[in-house]
């Protein structure tokens, strides 16, 4: 019988607090298609002025506020976007891009570090003189934090380099900003000099922030009309969605501030699991709140074995692959959990490797 939950499968499981649920009940609401939802506008409002951008829009996912950023500014058929190959939006994001979108994808490979090359990013931009054979670039994207290397943080100084591209080429910068508040805790820079670069931004409140539901996007007043058009088109018009920006607000307010444990309770948790026979974690490399955890090659542990024992203990996973297990934490996990989950792993990988001691 399992005594106790310990849920590491990604930052997106957190539930409701008590203060979220309440804020929710007592929302101040309208509808957000014939007008504007009030505490709607007032979460737009307080997101727009955090990222230093003119407007911002809430929509119902990350996905969704990828989508519609993507769309707006490569409205034009025959349009490229430059994105990392190991990117959610490229790898996620079910190629709504191109299947919905119309755009077409130029991938460059993602360093270990979440970055693309900058001589790369250049040199994958359409020479204009090209276009009877060529798409046309118009856009080019990050990630921050970058989710597929492990949450890795994108500086300032970097992003600011992909600005000077874009500008020089008469492109546009988005940032698929999911987890920007980890970045900007983990870097000490604030979110809107983080963004200062970009055209637009997707921000998840759903993820670290701990809200039950939605991200926002933002930019210039006019971008943001045409993504309030493009929402609704994809049918992302919601009505009293005052009810959920209520415990967005909340989850601004009580766990911003946290973020900065969540990132100290992942590296307590790196550091014991790269202590155990047959286990590899990159410790210099866990910057924000995820660990991807290797198995050694002749250690008989696999990710699957691993993460069945967890389970019988309530300690949640999901495998990357075969012999890696990707661990995400989150304001819901204590840091009793961790040392929860550091003497299950102990217990879980002695089981496995030598099963006679048990
Ligand atoms: C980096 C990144 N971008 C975008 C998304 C999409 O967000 P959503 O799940 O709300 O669609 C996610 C994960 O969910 C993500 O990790
Ligand atoms: C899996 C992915 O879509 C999600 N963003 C996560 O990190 O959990």
């Amino acid at each position: 019988m399992v005594m106790r939950t310990v849920d590491l499968r990604s930052d997106t499981v957190t539930r409701p607090t008590d203060a979220m649920r309440e804020a929710m009940g007592s929302a101040e609401v309208d509808d957000d298609v014939l007008g504007y939802d009030p505490t709607a506008r007032r979460l737009e409002e307080e997101i727009a002025k955090m990222m230093g951008k003119e407007a911002a829009l809430f929509v119902p996912s990350g996905t969704m506020g990828n989508l519609i950023c993507i769309m707006v500014h490569c409205d034009v058929r025959g349009s490229e976007v430059i994105l990392g190959d190991n990117c959610h939006i490229h790898v996620y994001e079910n190629g709504g891009i191109s299947t919905i979108g119309g755009v077409h994808p130029k991938t460059i490979k993602n360093e270990e570090d979440g970055t693309m090359d900058l001589g790369a990013i250049e040199a994958a931009i359409r020479d204009p003189k090209g276009s009877t054979f060529y798409p046309s670039t118009r856009l080019i994207c990050l990630e921050n934090t970058h989710a597929n290397s492990g949450g890795r943080c994108l500086s300032v100084e970097y992003t600011d380099r992909v600005g000077e591209i874009a500008k020089r080429h008469g492109l546009k910068l988005h940032i698929d900003g999911a987890r920007l508040f980890n970045a900007s805790i983990a870097l000490g820079v604030p979110v809107h000099r983080l963004v200062q670069a970009a055209d637009s931004v997707s921000v998840c409140l759903s993820k670290g922030l701990g809200a039950p539901i939605g991200s926002v996007v933002v930019g210039s007043q006019s971008f943001i009309e045409k993504a309030k058009t493009l929402r609704k088109t994809l049918g992302g018009g919601m009505r009293q969605i005052g009810v959920l920006c209520a415990a967005a607000l909340v989850a601004l307010q009580e766990n911003l501030p946290k973020l900065q444990f969540d990132h100290k309770k992942t590296k307590l948790l790196a550091e014991g699991l790269n202590q155990m026979k047959g286990i590899r974690v990159n410790v210099a490399a866990v910057e924000t709140n995820m660990i991807f955890m290797d198995m050694e090659d002749g250690s008989k542990l696999t990710a699957e074995k691993l993460r069945k024992s967890l389970a019988e203990h309530g300690i949640l996973v999901i495998p990357e692959n075969s012999s890696r297990i990707r661990m995400v934490i989150h304001h819901q996990i204590t840091t009793s959990d961790v040392h929860y989950t550091l003497s299950c792993f102990k217990q879980a990988v002695q089981m496995i490797q030598e099963p006679s001691r048990n």
